[in-house]
């Protein structure tokens, strides 16, 4: 269990923090603080009316929901969305409409989950060759299907 500061914005007032849903929900939902319609085909940043500051050393991932995907065909676009430590601005959800038909998004309405992580940090060591390995240069389905 990690503590994050979260504030809440002026367009947030009235609306629900991000919550679990279930005592062993992995992800806390989040709800939209704005109405939006979203075309087939069509992807919006969708306004959450809060901020954060995670603590440094972690991130929060933004994932879609299951039961919209699996409905509606509606998704985060750029899945899992990444919210850096460092990021004091209004957290967005990237919905993306993948279905035929247009969707309503209405305030107050659950649109994704959030899902805090460690983050490992890598420095990079720039070398000459690297070691051999049974798989070598193979991938993108060299294993068979
Ligand atoms: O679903 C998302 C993804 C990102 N962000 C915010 C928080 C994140 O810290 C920042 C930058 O995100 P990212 O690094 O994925 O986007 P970028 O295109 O690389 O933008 P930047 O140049 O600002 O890093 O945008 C969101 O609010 N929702
Ligand atoms: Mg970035």
């Amino acid at each position: 269990m990690i503590a994050i500061r979260i504030l809440r914005l002026p367009h947030g007032e009235g609306l629900p923090l991000p919550a679990y849903a279930t005592a062993g929900a992995a992800g806390m939902d989040v709800v939209a603080a704005e109405d939006v319609t979203l075309a087939p085909g069509g992807r919006h940043a969708v306004a959450t009316g809060f901020a954060m500051a995670i603590p440094e050393g972690h991130e929060v991932q933004v994932r879609p929901r299951s039961g919209l995907a699996l409905k509606h065909g509606i998704t985060c676009l750029n899945t899992p969305g990444t919210i850096d430590s460092d990021y004091r601005g209004e957290v967005k959800v990237i919905l993306a409409n993948l279905g035929d038909v247009p969707f309503e998004v209405r305030r107050g309405e659950r649109i994704a989950q959030l899902v805090p992580a460690p983050v490992l940090r890598a420095m990079l060591d720039e070398c000459a060759q690297l070691d051999d390995t049974a798989r070598g240069i193979g991938g993108f389905g060299s294993t068979g299907r």
